[in-house]
């Protein structure tokens, strides 16, 4: 039998997930003009956190965070992602609601969206089932994109082939309330600060005000609330930036005042001239306006001690959920070790991995190591060599963490190697512009860096797409 030849642009890249990154991913490489097939188990296996069947299901938040691109790296990932071509931002930006300065969605019609997209390209073909196992070996360019909730069969043949455990633990997720029962003769909209961003009118997310006794009071009961406990995950991490909010309570009970429920920023129109003691921020979760979510409110409390300790908020001494919060796992690789700077496993150079499991965290950061993973396998199929993005670039800077920047901790395994978001210090240092006459200091040195960054970042982008001879046949 003559088999068909193999690494010739007609023969297809399989991607395996799509979710942020796989989506993405199969989106980038199609726009090369190489086939694809985009293998994707739901909805005929579900996750323990995913509800149907669409690509780019958002778990949780509906929020891709600041889209301010010149002071925000998040910010300067959106723009270069938008330059590079994404269909996850194009999506995200045709299906925005109002958010302040955050760039949020509606999550139905932004996975709608980027499924309609990539169902109905020509070189795109959808394969609905579980790839549960090292992919087949006739496979010779395969992403793997399964994300922190990778099914257990694909993970331990993983496990097998990396020789190193996947990191397996429990992160929690914040609850969702329905608009209507919420008590608006307390609650007020407001943005912190009356920021606007885009697409937002100042006014964007309902605030709930505490006084000290109320502050004190619910602190007193979270510590008390009834919790699920995961015994043999207790002493393990959660990301960063997602902490259970009676985890944080735990730490102290200031802590919260200062984290998701700090009162800076926001007037009480009903009672303009007392300041709240603390406050508690929902965001809008739908386009229609009627689900509205906890901003920082991951916990671990069991359901029904949820509602009632939830219910002790003023404003929302009604309120009904849509969702409660919960926990999850998540699986990554310890990549900085396992991966090579084009992010294929360097143990079998056919499996290259991208998003969460990779050991990036969050929506876009998944997104944007898909369209990385999706060029790099594109550049490769074409006889190219694929060339990473600057480390100045946000794609770089994020790319360097996962595949050499974190320094790893002899004998800790993929412990020592955390999932992160991208942030300016993940960049190579810069000195800001010197102002005549003027020597910068503290905050207005640091907003002046990281408008540095953000220009370079950017000039820099621009050399590099423009040096990707694998994207003649895109768009
Ligand atoms: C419960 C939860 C809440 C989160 N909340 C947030 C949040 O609020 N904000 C935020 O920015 N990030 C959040 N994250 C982190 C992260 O950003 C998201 O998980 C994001 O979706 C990761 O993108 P991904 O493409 O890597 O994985 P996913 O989007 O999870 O996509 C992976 C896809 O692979 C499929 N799959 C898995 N195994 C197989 C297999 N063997 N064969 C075929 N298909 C398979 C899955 O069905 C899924 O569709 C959360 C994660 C979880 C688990």
């Amino acid at each position: 039998m003559v088999r068909a030849m193999t690494n010739t642009p007609s023969s297809p890249i399989h991607v395996v997930g799509g979710g942020l990154a796989g989506s993405e991913a199969a989106w980038q490489i199609a726009g090369r003009g190489i086939p694809v097939v985009l293998h994707e188990m739901r909805p005929v296996r579900g996750t323990d956190a995913h509800k149907g069947g669409d690509f780019a299901e958002l778990v949780c938040s509906n929020s891709f965070r600041s889209d301010d691109a010149e002071n925000n790296a998040v910010g300067l990932l959106h723009e270069e992602m938008r330059r590079a071509g994404s269909l996850i931002m194009a999506s995200a930006d045709r299906h925005q609601v109002p958010a302040g300065g955050a760039l949020a969605v509606d999550r139905d019609g932004f996975a709608a969206a980027v499924t309609a997209a990539l169902e109905s390209h020509p070189l795109i073909t959808i394969d609905r089932g579980e790839v549960a196992g090292l992919p087949p070996e006739d496979w010779d360019s395969v992403i793997l994109a399964t994300g922190p909730l990778t099914s257990p069969a694909l993970a331990e043949a993983i496990r097998g082939l990396t020789g190193r455990d996947s990191l397996a633990f429990f992160d929690a997720i914040a609850p969702i309330v329905h608009f209507e029962t919420i008590d608006m003769g307390k609650a007020w909209f407001q943005s912190r600060y009356d920021k606007t961003g885009p697409g937002g009118t100042g006014a964007d997310y309902v605030n709930c005000p505490m006084n000290r006794e109320q502050y004190e009071a619910f602190v007193d009961a979270l510590l008390a609330g009834d919790k699920t406990e995961f015994k043999a995950f207790e002493g393990t991490p959660y990301f960063d930036g997602c902490l259970p909010i009676e985890v944080m309570a735990e730490r102290g009970r200031e802590t919260l005042r200062h984290g998701p429920m700090k009162p800076v920023g926001l007037t009480n129109p009903h009672d303009p001239t007392v300041k709240s003691h603390a406050i508690v921020q929902l965001r809008q979760d739908n386009a229609l306006g009627t689900l509205y979510n906890m901003v920082g409110f991951q916990t671990k409390l069991k359901y029904a001690e949820q509602v009632r300790v939830f219910r002790m908020i003023p404003g929302l001494e009604k309120a009904e959920f849509a969702r409660l919060g919960g926990l999850h796992r998540n699986t990554y690789l310890d990549s900085p070790r396992l991966l090579d700077p084009t992010l294929r496993l360097k143990a079998m150079p056919r499996l290259r991995f991208a998003g969460q499991v990779t050991g990036c965290e969050g929506y876009v950061e998944s997104a944007a190591v898909g369209l990385l993973a999706g060029r790099f396998a594109a550049a490769e199929r074409t006889g190219a060599t694929p060339v990473p993005p600057p480390p100045t670039t946000a794609f770089g800077a994020l790319l360097g963490h996962i595949t050499g920047g974190h320094l790893s901790v002899e004998g800790e395994g993929p412990r020592s190697f955390q999932p992160m978001n991208v942030n300016f210090g993940l960049f190579p240092d810069i000195e800001p512009p010197k102002e005549p006459g003027r020597k910068l200091k503290g905050p207005e040195r640091g907003a002046a860096k990281r408008r540095a960054m953000s220009a370079r970042a950017l000039a820099d982008l621009a050399v590099w797409l423009a040096g990707d001879t694998s994207a003649a046949a895109a768009e």
